[in-house]
C-alpha cells in the first residue's frame, strides 16, 4: 500500500544549521501520527517542507506517492493543512468561512454547500454555523480550522500544535474530533503535548536536532522502554530511604514529584520482579510509615526525556 506521507533523505540547511537532516520517513493511510521533538528539533521546518511552502536542500517528499514539488497542484489535492495560529476573518459566520474557504479552492457551489453543512456537523459547530467567528472561543475556531482544511475531502491532514493554545474542554473536543478524522484521513500533528499523543496517537516519530531519534507505534515505544515505576507516599521524610535505594541492582532512578496533590517517591527499575520482592523489606527496615503503594507504567514524557537525552 502507498504509505500516505514517505520522505527520503529529506534535509533542509540554513547556512550552516541542518534544520533537518537526511529524514527518512513512512506514515501508514488511516492513522493519527504525532510528530514530536523538543523547541527547535525541526518540526515546523519538516511541515513546511512536506506541504510544499519550502524547498528541501536535499532529499524529497512525497504525499499519498505524488512528490512533492515536482507535481505540486496534484499534491495539493491530497493534503489539508491547519497552522498553528489559523486566521480568521471575524466578521464573517462560520458558514461564510467555509464557502469563503471553498471558493479559494475552486469548488462546485453545490458540493461545498453540502460539504460545509457536513462538515459543521462533523466538527460540532452545525447551531453556531450562522454566528460570527469572532464571538466563537478559542477551540471553536480550532475545530472550524479543522473542518476548513477538510473542504476538498484530503486524504491527509496537516495540524501544527492543535491544541497548545486551548483549555481542557477545548483540548478534549479537538482531540476527540482528531480521533474521529482518522477514519476520513491520515492526521499528521506536531505538538509537545505528550498527553494528547497518548489519547489519540497510533504511531510517532521523535526528532531533535534535525535527526529521526525513533519512530514507532505508540504501543511499540512503551514496550522497548517498558520500565516500570513504584509510586510511594510515605508519612514521614523518605530523602534518605531514596538515597538508600541506589545501591540497588535493580535501581534505575528515583524522583521525588507531587501526586494527587502529595509528595510522592518515584522509583524506577528496570527488573520488576526483583524491585517487587525487595522493595517491601526495606519499607520495612527503613522504619517509615507507608501511605501509598502502587506499580504504574512510565509516561510517553519519562519515555520521550529517555530517548531525546540518549540522543
Ligand atoms: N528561516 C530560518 N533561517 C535560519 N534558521 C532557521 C530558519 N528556520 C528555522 N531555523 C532553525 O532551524 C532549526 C529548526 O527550527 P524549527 O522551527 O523547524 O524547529 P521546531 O521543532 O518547529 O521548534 P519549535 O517547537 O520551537 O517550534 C532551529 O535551530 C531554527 O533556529
Amino acid at each position: 500500500m502507498t504509505p500516505a506521507i514517505k520522505t527520503e533523505g529529506l534535509s533542509k540547511h540554513f547556512g550552516s544549521i541542518a534544520a533537518v537532516d537526511n529524514l527518512d520517513l513512512e506514515v501508514p493511510e488511516r492513522a493519527v501520527f504525532g510528530f514530536l521533538g523538543p523547541n527547535g528539533a525541526g518540526k515546523t521546518t519538516t511541515v513546511k517542507m512536506l506541504t510544499g511552502l519550502s524547498r528541501p536542500t536535499a532529499g524529497r517528499a512525497f504525499i499519498c506517492g505524488e512528490e512533492v514539488f515536482q507535481s505540486s497542484v496534484a499534491v495539493r489535492r491530497n493534503f489539508g493543512f491547519l497552522p498553528d495560529v489559523p486566521a480568521f476573518y471575524d466578521w464573517m459566520t462560520g458558514t461564510e468561512y467555509l464557502y469563503f474557504a471553498g471558493e479559494l479552492y475552486g469548488m462546485d457551489y453545490r458540493e461545498l454547500k453540502k460539504r460545509a453543512a457536513e462538515l459543521l456537523d462533523v466538527v460540532e459547530l452545525q447551531k453556531a454555523g450562522n454566528r460570527k467567528v469572532g464571538g466563537y472561543s478559542r477551540g471553536m475556531k480550532q475545530r472550524l480550522g479543522i473542518a476548513q482544511a477538510m473542504l476538498n475531502h484530503p486524504k491527509v491532514l496537516f495540524l501544527d500544535e492543535p491544541t497548545s493554545a486551548l483549555d481542557p474542554i477545548g483540548r478534549r473536543d479537538v482531540l476527540d474530533l482528531i480521533s474521529r478524522l482518522k477514519e476520513e484521513a491520515t492526521v499528521f500533528m506536531s505538538t509537545h503535548i505528550l498527553s494528547d499523543v497518548e489519547r489519540v496517537c497510533d504511531s510517532v516519530a521523535i526528532i531533535n536536532n534535525g535527526k529521526l531519534v525513533v519512530t514507532s507505534t505508540v504501543e511499540e515505544l512503551r514496550t522497548k522502554y517498558a520500565r516500570s515505576v513504584f509510586e510511594m507516599e510515605f508519612a514521614e521524610d523518605f530523602a534518605p530511604f531514596m538515597v538508600s535505594l541506589e545501591k540497588q541492582p535493580w535501581f534505575v532512578k528515583a524522583e521525588r514529584v507531587v501526586s494527587n496533590g502529595a509528595p510522592t517517591a518515584r522509583v524506577t527499575t528496570d527488573d520488576v520482579a526483583v524491585a517487587r520482592r525487595e522493595l517491601p523489606r526495606l519499607i520495612a527496615a527503613s522504619g517509615l510509615t507507608l501511605l501509598r503503594y502502587e506499580l504504574t507504567q512510565p509516561s510517553l514524557e519519562d519515555i520521550f526525556v529517555e530517548v531525546v537525552k540518549a540522543s
